[in-house]
């Protein structure tokens, strides 16, 4: 091995990305309270049904930061299992958002927005600093990232 890779197992910091995959069923409408029900059907079309639809999202978490010398982790995935179970699971699988969700009662139920809910929930969980990236599947076809800005 080189010195400067011997030097760099000694002294340097590595940085590591995990993602944890977890998936949940739930129905909603896209329905905005600040727009009339005639635009609301011209924005949001079949998505603005009143009797709503579902999906079988596929949400990714991704953390990020150094790999401990002493544990090799960045964080413990069991931990990060039990943060997406109180973040994820328990307020959204199998719910109405916009019904069983306080949050939806007044922000319109996108893709971006459940990204947003889930950041900002996650964030509050988590060591400062570690999250990097909500991605949901909202079908196969339609992907949202949200990085907290
Ligand atoms: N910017 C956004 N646009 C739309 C969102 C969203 O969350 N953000 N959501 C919807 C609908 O809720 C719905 O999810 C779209 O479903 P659909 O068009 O059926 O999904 P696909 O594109 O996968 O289906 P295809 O019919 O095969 O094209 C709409 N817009
Ligand atoms: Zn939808």
């Amino acid at each position: 091995m080189s010195r400067q890779a011997d030097s760099r197992n000694e002294v340097a910091e590595r940085i590591g990305y995990i993602t944890r995959v977890q998936s949940f069923s739930a129905c909603h409408r896209l329905h905005s309270p600040t727009l009339s029900d005639e635009v609301n059907k011209r924005i949001f079309g079949k998505c603005n049904n009143p009797n709503g639809h579902g999906h079988n999202y596929k949400v990714e978490v991704t953390v990020r930061g150094k790999i401990d010398r002493h544990t090799g982790m960045v964080m413990n995935i069991t931990d990060l299992k039990q943060h997406i179970e109180e973040v994820i699971m328990i307020p959204l699988d199998h719910k109405n958002l916009d019904k069983d969700v306080p949050y939806f009662a007044n922000v319109v139920s996108t893709t971006e927005n459940v990204a947003v809910y889930i950041w900002d929930n996650m964030v509050k969980q988590l060591p400062a600093n570690l999250l990097y990236e909500v991605k949901i599947h909202e079908t196969d076809k339609n992907i949202v990232v949200y990085r907290g800005q």
